[in-house]
C-alpha cells in the first residue's frame, strides 16, 4: 500500500521549498544526513528499519491534481504549484543496509540532490525511518531474551492508529516470526497467524462446544484459548478432550493459549497435564502484556512456553515514545554547512560523509564506527566527537564502508529485498556485536569517532560561524 503523496509532509517544508524554488532552485548539491542521538530503551544499539518502504515511496512521490487544488487553498503561488505538478524526487540516496545495527551521531542515510526535493522529503523520511527503527529495535530485544520461541505480533489493536501496519513489518526485521495483522501480511509477505478471542468462547453456551466448533472449522491450525472460565479446571481439560477427538479424525491440536494469571505456574502445570495425556506435541502459547523483561523472567522461571504473542509493548515501542532521529543539512551551494548549539552533542557534522565500521584482524568488531569525509580513503586515527583532544589509533583495522548508494536519479538501484532476507541480515549483524553492548542495564558504549579531516573542518566552521556573531 502506498497512499503517500507529496502532501505527506509538514507545511514548513513546502513553505521553505517555495522560497528555494524562487531563489535557489538551481542548486543541485544539497546534502542532508539522517541520524539519531540516542538509542532507544537506554540500549546499546539500534536496528535500522524502513529503508525499502522509503525507497518505494520516493520512487512514486508526486502531487495529484487534488493535492495541488488543496495547496492552492493554502496560499501557495501559481508558479510553485506548477512546479509541484511535475514534482519527482530525482536525487541520490546513500544508506546503511536495512536491518544493520546502527549507533548514535553517525549518518545512517545521506540524501543528495536538489535542495527543494531534499527539503520536501524530510518529514516523510523521518516518519518512516524513526518509527520502524524503534519497533525493530524493540522486537530484537524481545528476540534476544527468547531465542527459541515463536514470536507473534498481536499489537494492531493497541498501536498508535495506522502505525501498526509498519510496526508489523519492523517486528519481523527485529526477529519476530509472524503477525496477526492481515493487511501487513498481504503487503509485506509476513506470515500471518492467530488463535481465537474470549468473545468466541463466550458466545457459546459452554466452552467445550466452542472448542469443538473451532477445531472442526480449522483442524490443521487450531489453538484453543483456555482461560475464559478457569484455565486448569475447565480450559485445559476441555482442550484435551478436543485434542483426543481430533486425533480420531487424523488431526493434531496445534496448541493452547494462556492469557491471564501466573503464566509460569500455569504453563508448567499445563505442560505436565498435556504430557500425562500423551499430548507432548500440543504447544503452549502465552500472551498478556508481555515485554522483554516479563519474557526473560518467565523463561528464567522455567516456563515451558513455545509461542509468545506480544502486542502493546512491541508496537508502541514502550516505554519510549519515539526514536529521536533528525535530518540535518551538511552541504549546499558549494559549501559545507554546520548547525551550532550550546549543547556540544547537538553541533552537526558538516560536509558529505562516509562511515566505516572497524574490525580487528580476526574480523571481530572492535566496537567503533568512524565518520570521515566522503573523499577520504582509509584512516588510522579517530577523534572523540566532542572532546577533540581525545583520539584513538587503529593502524591495523579492517574498515567496512557502510553508506552505499541505493537510489540514483530518483530510481532504486538494487532489487527489492524480502523481509526474510533483511531479517536474516539483521540477525547476522547483531550476532557480531559482543554481548556487553546488548545487555539491558548500562550497556557498553559503542564508540563513534571522527577523522582528522572532518574534525578540522568542523572546528574551522565553528570558528567561522562564531566570528560572524
Ligand atoms: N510468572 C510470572 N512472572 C512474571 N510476570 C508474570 C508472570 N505471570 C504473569 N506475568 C505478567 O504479569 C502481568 C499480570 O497482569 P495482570 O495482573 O493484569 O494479569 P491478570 O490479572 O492475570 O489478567 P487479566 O487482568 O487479563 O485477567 C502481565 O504483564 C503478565 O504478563
Ligand atoms: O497484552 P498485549 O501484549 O497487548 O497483547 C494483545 C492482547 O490482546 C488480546 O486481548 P484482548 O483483551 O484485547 O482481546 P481478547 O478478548 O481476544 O483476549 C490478547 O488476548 C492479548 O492479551
Ligand atoms: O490471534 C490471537 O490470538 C490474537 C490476535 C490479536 C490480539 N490478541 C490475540
Amino acid at each position: 500500500m502506498n497512499f503517500i503523496s507529496g502532501t505527506y509532509t509538514d507545511q514548513y517544508q513546502l513553505t521553505m521549498a517555495q522560497v528555494y524554488f524562487h531563489n535557489d532552485g538551481e542548486y543541485q548539491d544539497a546534502v542532508f544526513d539522517y541520524f539519531f542521538r540516542k538509542s532507544p530503551f537506554d540500549g546499546g544499539y539500534t536496528i535500522f528499519a524502513g529503508l525499502e518502504n522509503l525507497i518505494d515511496i520516493l520512487e512514486d512521490l508526486s502531487f495529484s491534481k487534488q493535492d495541488i487544488d488543496y495547496l492552492r487553498t493554502q496560499g501557495f503561488d501559481q508558479k510553485f504549484l506548477q512546479y509541484l505538478k511535475d514534482f519527482k524526487f530525482t536525487g541520490k540516496v546513500y544508506s546503511v543496509n536495512e536491518g544493520d545495527i546502527v549507533f548514535p551521531l553517525r549518518p545512517v542515510v545521506r540524501i543528495e540532490g536538489n535542495i527543494i526535493e531534499a527539503q520536501i522529503i524530510e518529514t516523510l523520511l523521518l516518519n518512516i525511518l524513526n518509527f520502524q527503527s524503534l519497533i525493530a529495535t524493540k522486537a530484537s530485544r524481545i528476540r534476544l531474551v527468547a531465542p527459541h520461541q515463536s514470536l507473534i505480533d498481536f499489537g494492531m489493536r493497541r498501536a498508535q492508529g495506522l502505525g501498526s501496519y509498519h510496526a508489523s513489518r519492523a517486528a519481523i526485521i527485529g526477529g519476530f516470526d509472524a503477525s496477526s495483522h492481515v493487511m501487513a501480511g498481504r503487503d509485506f509477505g509476513i506470515p500471518v497467524s492467530g488463535t481465537m478471542a474470549h468473545s468466541f468462547i463466550q458466545s457459546y453456551n459452554d466452552e467445550l462446544t466452542a472448542f469443538r466448533a473451532f477445531a472442526k472449522s480449522r483442524p490443521d491450525d487450531c489453538v484453543l484459548l483456555v482461560d475464559t472460565y478457569n484455565t486448569l479446571k475447565s480450559g485445559v481439560p476441555n482442550a484435551i478432550k478436543v485434542a483426543k477427538e481430533m486425533e480420531e479424525e487424523g488431526y493434531k491440536l496445534n496448541g493452547v493459549r494462556l492469557d491471564s494469571g501466573d503464566l509460569a505456574y500455569l504453563a508448567k502445570r499445563t505442560r505436565e497435564i498435556l504430557d500425562q495425556e500423551g499430548l507432548e506435541y500440543v504447544k503452549i502459547a502465552a500472551s498478556n502484556q508481555l515485554d522483554e523483561f516479563v519474557i526473560k523472567s518467565l523463561l528464567e522461571q522455567g516456563a515451558p512456553i513455545d509461542v509468545m504473542g506480544i502486542g502493546t509493548s512491541l508496537v508502541t515501542g514502550n516505554p519510549d515514545g519515539a526514536l529521536d532521529g533528525v535530518y540535518k543539512l551538511a552541504f549546499t551551494k558549494g559549501k559545507a554547512r554546520i548547525k551550532l548549539s550550546e549543547n556540544k552533542a547537538k553541533v552537526t557534522l558538516p560536509g558529505k560523509k562516509q562511515v566505516f565500521r572497524l574490525r580487528d584482524d580476526q574480523q571481530h568488531l572492535i566496537g567503533a564506527d568512524v565518520v570521515t569525509l566522503d573523499d577520504e580513503n582509509l584512516v588510522d586515527e579517530m577523534f572523540h566527537p566532542f572532546e577533540t583532544d581525545k583520539s584513538l589509533k587503529f593502524p591495523d583495522c579492517q574498515q567496512e564502508p557502510l553508506l552505499k548508494m541505493v537510489m540514483k536519479n530518483g530510481k532504486r538501484l538494487n532489487k527489492v529485498k524480502s523481509l526474510r532476507e533483511i531479517q536474516k541480515y539483521s540477525k547476522e549483524r547483531l550476532a557480531e556485536l559482543p554481548l556487553e553492548f546488548k545487555r539491558f542495564d548500562n550497556p557498553h558504549i559503542y564508540k563513534i569517532g571522527l577523522s582528522k579531516k572532518l574534525t578540522d573542518l568542523r572546528n574551522r566552521l565553528i570558528s567561522e560561524e562564531k566570528r560572524k556573531q
